[in-house]
């Protein structure tokens, strides 16, 4: 990107501090897309998308669902109710925590990390560390801060990614500890919506609509024109409109490929009181071993 004749680098906004599970999938998709660009830490994924919005950075890359605990409610609200961000490509990246402390030969009192991977790890926390008190933190590479900066001895552990251990002085205690080797997270890279050209070959069209619950039959009829041209539908969500108690949108992932999505797009929108495409984009599945 040139600025008043300047090449300026590009920069991507990611959950932080150094080491998060964003951090190492934005790490990941800017040397396999070898791309010229900065990670920037934020605190929240909201800051993350604002920064997006306002200009301070070019993209956003934030998780927004998880194989085993499901959507990112965050990200899916700030996308239904901007029109500056648009979807630029999807990364499916395999998530392995690991239980890292100071030191190896203490007993563990504490633990601390993002809700997520604390959800993504139950079976393992119930078995091995059921009397832990479990921290939920912004972050897990916020949580390995904060247990590196505590003694020894106050018996605290964080859930995290083996590399915020590792900058954070922390030793690893056990490792890939989600409740499946399945585990992973969807990432969307975020743009400004001028800023989008449509990929020669979208994997997936991203829609959000509000669909009038008032009237039997509503969303049967919307699911109706997707089914009736054989459009697939990879992913439902819904969330609250945010406007009243019972108004609700509808987020819904089409497969690219299917011949009729134009036309049952056409049919929705007509179906719906709103309806958005927030993106169309290919999805890469990531190697993290
Ligand atoms: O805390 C982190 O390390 C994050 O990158 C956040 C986050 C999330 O919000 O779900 C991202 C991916 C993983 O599912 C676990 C945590």
């Amino acid at each position: 990107m040139y600025e008043e004749g300047v090449l300026v680098k590009e920069t991507m906004g990611v959950l932080g501090p150094a080491g998060t599970h964003s951090e190492a999938a934005a790490r990941y998709l800017v040397e396999w897309q070898k791309l010229d660009r900065e990670i920037v830490c934020y605190g929240d994924i909201g800051a993350c998308l604002h920064a997006v919005e306002t200009g301070a950075v070019d993209a956003a890359f934030v998780p927004v669902e998880n194989s085993l605990e499901g959507a990112i409610a965050v990200t899916l609200d700030v996308l239904a109710h901007t029109d500056v961000l648009r979807v630029n490509r999807e990364v499916i990246w395999p998530v392995h925590n690991y239980l890292m402390a100071r030191r190896a030969d203490v007993e563990i009192r504490t633990i601390y990390s993002h809700a997520q991977p604390i959800a993504q790890c139950g079976t393992f926390l119930l078995q091995y560390c059921p009397q832990a008190e479990l921290i939920k933190t912004a972050s897990t590479a916020r949580a390995a801060e904060m247990v590196g900066a505590l003694p020894v001895d106050a018996g605290a552990a964080a859930i995290c990614t083996r590399r915020a251990g590792v900058l954070n002085g922390l030793v690893e205690i056990a490792g890939r500890i989600e409740d499946s080797g399945a585990n992973c997270t969807r990432f969307f890279e975020v743009v400004r919506a001028q800023e989008t050209s449509p990929p020669a070959a979208p994997d997936t069209v991203l829609l959000v609509a509000q669909i009038d619950g008032s009237r039997p039959g509503a969303l049967y009829n919307v699911l109706g024109e997707f089914a009736r041209r054989e459009v697939n539908l990879t992913r439902i969500e819904s969330r609250p409109a945010r406007t009243e108690l019972g108004a609700y949108l509808f987020f819904f992932d089409l497969d690219a490929h299917s011949d009729a999505a134009e036309e049952a797009i056409a049919a929705v929108a007509r179906r719906s009181i709103w309806l958005k495409e927030l993106g169309r984009f290919p999805v890469h599945l990531a190697h993290n071993e």
